[in-house]
Formats: structure tokens, sequence, C-alpha cells
């Protein structure tokens, strides 16, 4: 099962048959909206909003572990996030899709990055934070939908809600930042730990506000890119997710095997029992 997780400007997935939506609580409590499963291409898919319908909830506020915590219950194996982003590079022209392939964290610690905790301990590897596997999809199926496309790129996650200011934008640009957004860095930690495929459509909106000839950006500029192009999104999802039928060859599905360090006899079975579907191959 793929899932799709809608940013700033997607709030719904057009073509789906056989819809059904499902509310959803888990017990680290609430996703941002009911998933929306259905059939895309004869493939399941399940959809949801990241900062749900109507686009209530902040970057900071969205429940990441509840999304994906969700996702995983409902069968899904790989996530393909959609998401606005300002550009740092010129080169990266808005209207252009990057497939990111690295993070730098500028969120403020705030967020809720883990599943673990609460008696049990893990480290899961994320020096490849996206999957390649399925970002190799992901770029074939935006140049097949017609987008100018970059394969790779740094993303910067910063927390927000207000823009950077100029000299974070040139700091940015300056430590190897590409693009730059508020939630994927979250949401791949999570998913990674969740054991779930994470690859990235980012479509550039803005030059945030380090560019000479390019005005600063706006909600009104990124929303005005953003609903030129969510034909172009959903036509890339659309070949992403008949690609994706194919076998994957990764290894995101095992990185728990031995991220858990703590020893068996002393895990909490509450915690193991919350925990559920994340670690119950390893944690019967
Ligand atoms: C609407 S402007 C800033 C907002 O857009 C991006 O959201 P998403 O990643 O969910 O597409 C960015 O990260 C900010 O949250
Ligand atoms: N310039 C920018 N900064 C942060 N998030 C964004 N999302 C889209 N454009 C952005």
């Amino acid at each position: 099962m793929i899932g799709v997780i809608g940013g700033s400007g997607l709030y719904e997935m057009e073509g789906l048959q056989q819809i059904e939506e499902i509310t959803l609580d888990t017990p680290f409590g609430q996703p941002s909206d009911a998933y929306i499963t259905g059939v895309l291409n004869g493939v399941k898919m399940v959809f949801l909003p990241r900062h749900g319908r109507g686009h209530r909830l902040l970057p900071s506020e969205v429940n990441y572990r509840a999304n994906i915590y969700g996702m995983k219950q409902l069968g899904v194996q790989r996530i393909i996030s959609v998401s606005a982003v300002g550009s740092l590079k010129e080169e990266v022209i808005p209207g252009h899709i990057v497939i990111p392939d690295q993070f730098i964290d500028r969120t403020r610690g705030s967020r809720q990055a883990t599943f673990f905790g609460e008696g049990v301990v893990a480290h899961v590897g994320f020096a490849d934070p996206t999957c390649a596997c399925l970002s190799d999809k992901l770029f074939r199926a935006a140049q097949a939908a017609g987008a100018v496309t970059h394969k790779g790129g740094t993303y910067i996650c910063m927390e927000g809600p207000a823009f950077s200011t100029r000299a974070e934008s040139f700091m940015y640009r300056s430590i190897g930042g590409d693009i730059i957004g508020m939630t994927n860095l979250t949401e791949a930690k999570l998913a990674r730990e969740a054991e779930i495929c994470y690859g990235v459509i980012a479509l550039s909106t803005d030059y945030d506000c380090w560019h000479e000839t390019h005005e600063d950006v706006t909600v009104e500029a990124i929303l005005e890119i953003m609903h030129k192009n969510v034909v172009m999104a959903k036509e890339i999802i659309r070949h992403a997710v008949q690609d994706s039928v194919l076998e994957q060859n990764c290894s995101c599905s095992s990185v728990l095997q031995y991220a858990i360090i703590t020893d068996r006899a002393v895990i909490p079975a509450e915690t193991i029992a919350k925990l559920g579907p994340i670690v119950s191959k390893y944690l019967p």
C-alpha cells in the first residue's frame, strides 16, 4: 500500500476510486485528518492532508507521530510526501520539482520526532534519510509527467511559522541548502523508525528572500505557483504509484532489526503495546 501526504495546496486526491474515509485515533494522539483510502490506476493508496482539510495546523502543530503511526496501522509501506518549498539555488526555478535526498535540521527541538522512549531505546540509521529506491521512482515519474526535475538536494527544515530572515536565508545557502520547508524532516525520521520508505516530491514555489531580483516569499506567491502546478503534482503521483508496484530494493523495512538497544527483559509491556505495529515484528 502506498501513502501520500499532501502538503500546502494539496488537500485531496482526485481520480481515486472505491473511496473510503477512515478516522483513526492512535496511542500518539489524533492524525491531521481522516485518511482517504482508494484505488488509483489499480493500486491501493491512502491520502492524508498534512495540515488537515482547510489547512488548520501549523508545521509545529502537526502530529507527525500520529500521522505516520496511522499510515503504519493501515499497512502503508511507502510514503510519498508532496511539499511546497522555497528555492535556495538560482537553477531551482519556481515551478521546478526537486527530489531531495538530504536534510538539515533547523527545527527548535519541540517536535516529537521519535516513537521511542518510555523504557525502550532505539537508534535508527539516518545517514540517507530518504529511500533511494522510491526517490528514483519519483524522479522518473516527475520526468514522465513533463516536470523539470532536480535529482537530489538538501532540504533545510526550519521551525516556522514565520519565514526566514534574509541573514538566515544567506546562511542556509552558504551551508549547502538547496530548498527550504518546515515539515519533511520530522516526517522522514518517523517514517524511518516505522520502517516505511519515504520519498519527497518538492515543488519549488519561491526564491525565499535571498534573491536580488525576485520578490521575497509570501503565502500568496506560494499558493499561486502551487495552484498552477497542482495538476502536474497529481500527475507525478499517478505515474509514481504505477511505478511503485514494482519490487523495492532497499532496506527501509528492516532498519529496526539492530536498532533497539534496550534489554528485552526490561522493556515495559505497556510500551510494547503502545508501539504496536511499529515493533511487533521484533517485540512480539
Ligand atoms: C504555505 S507556506 C509554508 C508552508 O508550506 C510548506 O508546507 P508543506 O511542507 O506541508 O507543503 C512549508 O513546509 C510550510 O509548512
Ligand atoms: N521560502 C519558504 N520557506 C519555508 N517554507 C516554504 N515553503 C514554501 N516556500 C517556503
